[in-house]
């Protein structure tokens, strides 16, 4: 197989931690509707995660360079993307965007994709993946 001359196809995946503090309270429900829909964690108070994002990218393996992007690239668009908006921040009042879009990790992770395809070359981002406990893990592929 080696010296082939088929374009291959692979996927990378960069891990990054970060913590932060929110509450699951929409501005569409009343009090009653969103202690009822997200029970403890609406809070009014707030509580904490130690999230885990990973940031996929799938692509042509370049012959020249041996890689589908360098991920010391993908690094720093991790830092520009996750970690100075969102790291040691309250999601619900430090990031604009979650003002009125409730900070659930489904709504993080889109949050995460939109601002991602910003600073990647194109056509490059496969999938967010977002650990938000040990137990609950959120999917997005931009769809
Ligand atoms: N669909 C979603 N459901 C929930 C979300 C979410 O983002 N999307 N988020 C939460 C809370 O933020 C909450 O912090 C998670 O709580 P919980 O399930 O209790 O977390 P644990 O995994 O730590 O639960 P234990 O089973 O008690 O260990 C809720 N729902
Ligand atoms: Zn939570």
């Amino acid at each position: 197989m080696s010296g082939s001359s088929e374009e291959r196809v692979g996927y990378i995946t960069r891990v990054q931690s970060f913590s932060a503090c929110h509450r699951l309270h929409s501005v569409h429900l009343s009090d009653e509707e969103n202690k009822r829909v997200y029970g403890k964690c609406d809070n009014p108070n707030g509580h904490g995660h130690n999230y885990k994002v990973e940031v996929t990218v799938r692509g042509k393996i370049d012959r020249l360079t041996g890689m589908v992007m360098n991920l010391t690239d993908l690094k720093r668009c991790i830092e520009d993307v996750i970690m100075t908006p969102l790291d040691h921040k309250n999601l619900d009042q430090d990031v604009p965007y979650f003002s009125n879009v409730v900070s659930t990790t489904e709504n993080l992770s889109v949050y995460i994709w939109d601002h991602m395809v910003t600073v990647l070359p194109p056509n490059l981002l496969h999938e967010i993946k977002i650990h938000e406990t040990d137990k609950n893990i959120v999917v997005y592929r931009g769809e």
